[in-house]
C-alpha cells in the first residue's frame, strides 16, 4: 500500500517565556504559520507546549500496530541545534534522576511492544537492538555488540542506559533500530511468521555530506524519480535510510523548529524540506517468511468446533457476567452511594447495556445484522485500506450510492424506532426505580426540591442516628427528656413503638421517627411533585449524557472529515502533478520519443488515485451525513433538554409553593429536630467522656491487674532492699538506687491505678491528677507552649521522655536523701556546738566575779536556757570565749556587747534550722530559724 510521508511539527517551547516567538502552530487545523503569514500545511502540527507523551500518542500507535503486524516503520527527526530532536526520540537521559514524563518516543516505543507482546502470548517473538552513529561517514556501534536481543522491557532499558553513556556527542546522526521476528499460529490454525524494523533517526544539525545527500535523495523521490533508479548507496546514511524514503516503511518524519526570531530562516528551511517529505510516498507492505500462512493443524475439522465451543462457553459466560454486573449496578444506584459522577457513570453503562440488549432481543435482528456491518463511521482507506480498489468498484459506485441512500433512509428509521424503545425502557426503569425507592427507603433528597428540607436518610450514618441508637447507654433521665421533647413532634402511636421499644432495650429504630416526622411534612401531592421532579431529574441526567456523547461523536467525525479533506486535498496534488508529468511526456512524444511505457504507467497511476480520490470523497459524503443526522439529533436533544430544564424548573417552583403552606410545620419540626439534635449532642459529649464500651472497660480492668502485679513485685523487691539494710546497716549505691528507683515506679502505679479506676467509675480522669482545671488556668504561658509540644510527640518520643523523667525523679529523690541526711548531720553538730557554748558560758560564770555577773544578764539567762548538757566540755573555742568574758570582766565598766556580736560569738544559738519534706516529686526545703 503507498503510503505518504507523514510530516509532524514540533516547536521548541522558547527559552524565555515572555520572548518573541516568529511560528506558531495550530494543532486544530494542523497548520504551521510564520510570522510574515506563510502556512504549512503537515499532519500533525504539535502545540508548542506539546508534551512527550502528547507527541507519542497523537501518530505513535498506528505505527506500533503498524510495527506488530509486520510492517517496518520508520521516524526522522529533522531540526537546528539545539531545537529538541534527541530530546524528542530519546528524552532527556535515562538515569533515575531523569523523569518517566520526560521520556521520548524511543523508550516509549519499546515499552509499548513489550507492553502489547504481554498481551499476545501465543505469539513468539525475537527482537534485537541495535544504535549505530554514522560520524563523518564512518559508521560507529554504540552498544558495540551490532545486534542486541532483549527479552524484556528492562533489558531494553539498561541497553539505552548504556547506548546514552556511550554515544559520540555533536554533529552527528545517530540510527536506532528495533527488529522483531514473530510468530504465531492464528484463530484459523493458519500460521503468521513476520518480520518487521522499526528504525529511528536523529539526523545532524549542521549541514553536511549525508545530510546533503539525503537531501538530493528526498528532492530526486519527489521530482518522480522511482525508487529504484536513485543510488542509496551515495553514503552511509542514505543506505541506512533507503526504506524510509522510497523504500518499505511507514514513515514520519518530524521537524523540530526554533520559534526564535533569530532561527528564522533555518526554521523555514527546515519546514521546507519537511514539505518536500511529503511529497515521498512508501510502498508500506507486511514482510512475510516462506512458511507464513501455511496451515498448522492438519486436522481442519477439529479447531472450528472446539472454537465454536469456546465462543458459545465464552458467550454465556460473559452474558452472565454482564448480566450479574447489571444486578450490582442497579443496587449500587439505588443505595445511591456513590459520587455523582460514578452515578452517571454506571447510569451510562446501564443505558448502554439497555441498548445492547434492545438490539439483540429485537425483532428486527435479522435487519439489523445485514446493515449491522455498515453501521458506524466509515474506516478511512488510506490508513486501512489493504488492497487497492478494482476498476469493477468505480463501475458499481453509482449502483452503490443509490442502495446505500435506501439503506440510510432504513437506517435512520431504525435509529428512530431504537430510541424511541429505548426511552420508553428508560421511562419504565426509572418508574421502577422510584416506586423501589419509595416503599423501601424513606428519603427527602437534596433534589427534592430547591428550598432546604431538613435531610434524613435511613441509611444515614450521622451522629443523631448514632446517638438514639445505643439506648441502653441513655440514662433513664435522658430518655425521658428524649422523649418529652419527642412526644410534642410525633404521633402517639410512634411515641409507643418508640417508648416500648426503650422498655424493652431495644433500639427503638430511628427511622420510625424520621418515618414519623416525614409523613408530617410530606403531602401526597408534595410526594407526587417530588417523584415527578425525580424522573424528569433522571430523565434530564440521561439526556445530557446522550447530548454529551453526541457532541465527541460529532467532533470526532469532524476530525476525521478534516483528514479525509486532507487526504483529498494531497491526492488532488498528486493527480495534478502527475497530469503534468503526462502533459510533458506527451510533449516527449510528440517529439518522437520512445515513452510509451512511461506514459502508460503515469495514466494508471492518475487513474488509481482518482479512484482513491473518489473514494474519499464518498467517505466524506457519509461522514457529512452522519455528522448532519448527529447534528440534528443533538440539536432535538438541546430542545428536549431545554423543555426539561423548564419542567423542572416548574416542579421546583410549584414544590416550593406546596412547601410554602408547610413552611410553618416543618419549621416546627426543624425546630424539634434541632432541639433534639442539640440534647443529643450534648448527651453525646458527655457519654464520650464517661461512656466507656464494655469491652474498653474490661481492658482497663486487665491493664489495672497487669499493673497490680508489677507493683507487688516491685513491692518485693523494695521490701528485701530494705530488710537488707536492716542486716547489714548499709547498701550499695545501687541498691540504694534501686530502692529509689521502686518506691518512685510503685508511686507512679499507683497513680495510674487510680486514673484507670477513675476512667471505669465514670469520674472524670483529671480528677485522680493534679493536673487539675484550675491548675490549668493557672499555669504561665510557658508551660502551656511546652504542655502543646508534649502533645506533639509521637508514642516513642513521650516512652523515651517519661524514662527520662523517672530517672530524673529517682536522681532528685537520691540527692534529697542525701540532702536529709546532711541535714541530719548539721542539725547534730549545731546540737553539740549549742552544748558547748553553754558549757563554756557557765565555766565563764563560774570564773567571774560576782559584780560582773550581770553584765549582760539577758544573754546569760539565755544561755543557760539552751540546754546546757555537759559540764566537762572545755574546747578550745569556749575557752577563747571564757578568756574574753576574763577580758571584760577586767575592764570596768564593761561596755554593752551589740547583740548581733554576741549572735557571732554563739552560731549555736542562732543557726538556721532547715525542715525538709517531700510533696510529690518535689523537695521542699524551709528554713526556720529559732528566735526568742
Ligand atoms: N520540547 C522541549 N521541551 C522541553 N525541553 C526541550 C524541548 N526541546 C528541547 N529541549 C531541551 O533543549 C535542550 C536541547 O535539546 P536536544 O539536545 O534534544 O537538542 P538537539 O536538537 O538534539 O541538539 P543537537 O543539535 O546538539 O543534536 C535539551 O536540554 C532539551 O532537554
Amino acid at each position: 500500500m503507498d503510503i505518504p510521508v507523514q510530516i509532524a511539527i514540533r516547536l521548541k517551547p522558547p527559552s524565555l517565556a515572555d520572548s518573541l516567538q516568529c511560528i506558531f502552530s495550530n494543532p486544530v487545523t494542523q497548520i504551521v504559520i510564520t510570522e510574515s503569514g506563510q502556512t504549512f500545511h503537515v499532519n500533525r502540527a504539535l502545540p508548542v507546549d506539546c508534551t512527550q507523551a502528547h507527541l507519542f500518542n497523537s501518530f505513535m500507535i498506528p505505527q506500533i500496530n503498524c510495527f506488530l503486524d509486520g510492517c517496518d516503520t520508520s521516524v526522522i527527526v529533522f531540526g537546528q541545534p539545539k531545537s529538541g530532536k534527541t530530546y524528542t526520540l530519546f528524552g532527556s537521559g535515562f538515569e533515575c534522576i531523569h523523569s518517566e514524563c520526560d521520556q521520548g518516543i524511543v523508550p516509549r516505543f519499546l515499552s509499548e511492544i513489550f507492553h502489547r507482546l504481554g498481551q499476545m502470548p501465543e505469539r513468539e517473538y525475537i527482537l534485537h537492538i541495535t544504535w549505530m552513529q554514522v560520524v563523518n561517514n564512518n559508521i560507529f556501534d554504540v552498544l558495540g555488540a551490532g545486534l542486541v536481543r532483549c527479552t524484556n522491557v528492562e533489558e531494553a532499558f539498561q541497553y539505552l542506559q548504556l547506548g546514552w553513556r556511550q554515544r559520540c556527542l555533536g554533529n552527528n546522526h545517530t540510527v536506532f533500530t528495533v527488529s522483531m521476528e514473530q510468530k504465531w499460529v492464528g484463530t484459523n490454525g493458519i500460521l503468521n511468521h513476520r518480520m518487521s524494523t522499526a528504525s529511528f533517526c536523529d539526523l545532524a544539525a549542521y549541514p553536511e555530506p549525508g545530510l546533503f545527500a539525503l537531501e538530493n535523495i528526498i528532492k530526486e523521490l519527489v521530482s518522480g524519480n522511482p525508487p529504484k533508479q536513485i543510488n542509496y548507496d551515495r553514503c552511509i546514511l542514505t543506505a541506512m535510510l533507503r526504506d524510509s524514503f522510497g523504500g518499505r516503511a511507514f514513515t514520519w518524519v518530524i521537524g523540530c523548529i526554533s520559534t526564535e526570531p533569530d532561527d528564522y530562516q533555518d526554521t523555514l528551511k527546515i519546514l521546507n524540506l519537511c514539505l518536500f517529505c511529503r511529497g515521498i510516498k512508501n510502498f508500506v507492505t507486511v514482510n512475510l517468511f516462506a512458511d507464513n500462512n501455511t496451515p498448522v493443524y492438519s486436522d481442519k475439522g477439529v479447531l472450528p468446533t472446539d472454537n465454536a465451543f469456546n465462543l458459545q462457553f465464552a458467550t454465556t459466560q460473559w452474558i452472565k457476567l454482564v448480566s450479574n454486573a447489571e444486578g450490582l449496578f442497579n443496587k449500587i444506584l439505588q443505595s445511591k452511594s456513590l459520587s455523582e459522577t460514578d452515578m452517571n457513570q454506571v447510569s451510562e453503562w446501564l443505558f448502554l447495556k439497555a441498548e445492547c440488549d434492545e438490539c439483540l432481543n429485537s425483532d428486527m435482528t435479522t435487519d439489523n445484522k445485514e446493515t449491522g456491518t455498515k453501521q458506524g463511521l466509515p474506516r478511512i482507506a488510506e490508513d486501512t485500506e489493504p488492497s487497492e480498489p478494482s476498476e469493477s468498484d468505480v463501475e458499481s459506485d453509482s449502483e452503490d450510492s443509490d442502495s446505500e441512500t435506501v439503506f440510510q433512509d432504513k437506517l435512520e428509521k431504525l435509529m428512530d424506532y431504537f430510541r424511541e424503545k429505548n426511552d420508553q425502557l428508560f421511562a419504565d426503569r426509572c418508574e421502577e426505580y422510584l416506586n423501589h425507592i419509595d416503599s423501601d427507603d424513606i428519603t427527602i433528597s437534596e433534589t427534592s426540591g430547591s428550598q432546604s428540607l431538613p435531610i434524613m436518610t435511613s441509611q444515614s450514618n450521622s451522629g443523631r442516628r448514632r446517638t438514639i441508637q445505643p439506648g441502653e447507654s441513655i440514662s433513664g433521665a435522658q430518655l425521658e427528656l428524649l422523649r418529652k421533647v419527642a412526644a410534642k413532634a410525633i404521633s402517639p402511636e410512634s411515641q409507643k413503638i418508640i417508648i416500648e421499644s426503650h422498655k424493652k432495650e431495644i433500639d427503638p429504630e430511628p427511622k420510625l421517627i424520621e418515618r414519623e416526622l416525614l409523613k408530617m411534612i410530606d403531602s401526597p401531592k408534595m410526594n407526587e411533585i417530588c417523584k415527578k421532579y425525580k424522573l424528569t431529574k433522571e430523565k434530564y441526567t440521561q439526556k445530557q449524557i446522550l447530548a454529551r456523547k453526541l457532541s465527541k461523536e460529532i467532533s470526532s467525525s469532524q476530525t476525521q472529515l478534516k483528514e479525509l479533506i486532507n487526504l483529498c486535498i494531497a491526492k488532488q496534488r498528486l493527480i495534478d502533478d502527475l497530469c503534468k508529468t503526462s502533459e510533458k511526456n506527451n510533449k516527449a512524444y510528440l517529439e518522437k520519443v520512445d515513452i510509451s511505457l512511461t506514459e502508460h504507467d503515469t495514466t494508471r497511476e492518475i487513474k488509481r488515485h482518482e479512484i482513491n480520490l473518489k473514494t474519499y470523497k464518498k467517505q466524506i459524503e457519509q461522514i457529512k451525513r452522519q455528522i448532519k443526522k448527529d447534528e440534528k439529533r443533538k440539536n432535538t436533544l438541546d430542545i428536549e433538554l431545554l423543555k426539561d430544564k423548564l419542567k423542572l424548573d416548574e416542579l421546583s417552583e410549584s414544590s416550593v409553593d406546596t412547601k410554602d403552606r408547610k413552611t410553618h410545620s416543618i419549621k416546627h419540626f426543624t425546630h424539634r429536630i434541632s432541639q433534639l439534635d442539640s440534647i443529643l449532642k450534648e448527651k453525646n459529649n458527655d457519654l464520650a467522656n464517661l461512656d466507656l464500651s464494655k469491652e474498653k472497660e474490661l481492658m482497663l480492668r486487665k491493664e489495672i491487674k497487669n499493673l497490680r502485679k508489677t507493683r507487688e513485685c516491685l513491692h518485693e523487691q523494695r521490701c528485701s532492699l530494705g530488710h537488707k539494710r536492716k542486716m547489714y546497716k548499709s547498701l550499695s549505691d545501687s541498691e540504694e538506687r534501686k530502692i529509689l528507683e521502686c518506691e518512685e515506679a510503685i508511686e507512679a502505679i499507683d497513680t495510674a491505678i487510680e486514673y484507670k479506676n477513675n476512667l471505669i467509675c465514670g469520674k472524670s480522669p483529671s480528677a485522680s491528677l493534679s493536673d487539675s482545671q484550675d491548675n490549668k488556668d493557672s499555669r504561665s504561658r510557658g508551660e502551656q507552649m511546652l504542655m502543646a509540644r508534649l502533645d506533639k510527640l509521637s508514642h516513642d518520643e513521650m516512652k523515651t521522655l517519661l524514662y527520662r523523667y523517672f530517672q530524673k525523679v529517682v536522681d532528685l529523690r537520691g540527692a534529697c536523701a542525701a540532702l536529709e541526711a546532711g541535714a541530719t548531720e548539721a542539725a547534730e553538730e549545731a546540737a553539740a556546738w549549742r552544748a558547748r557554748a553553754a558549757a563554756a558560758w557557765r565555766h565563764a560564770q563560774r570564773a567571774r566575779p560576782l559584780p560582773h555577773r550581770c553584765l549582760d544578764g539577758g544573754n546569760a539567762e539565755r544561755a543557760l536556757m539552751l540546754g546546757m548538757t555537759t559540764d566537762s566540755e572545755t574546747s578550745d573555742d569556749a575557752m577563747r570565749l571564757v578568756d574574753r568574758v576574763r577580758q571584760l570582766a577586767r575592764n570596768p565598766p564593761a561596755p554593752v556587747i551589740p547583740r548581733q556580736n554576741l549572735r557571732q560569738l554563739m552560731p549555736a544559738t542562732n543557726i538556721p534550722v532547715a525542715k525538709v519534706t517531700k510533696e510529690k516529686n518535689k523537695l521542699v526545703i524551709v528554713q526556720q530559724n529559732k528566735k526568742n
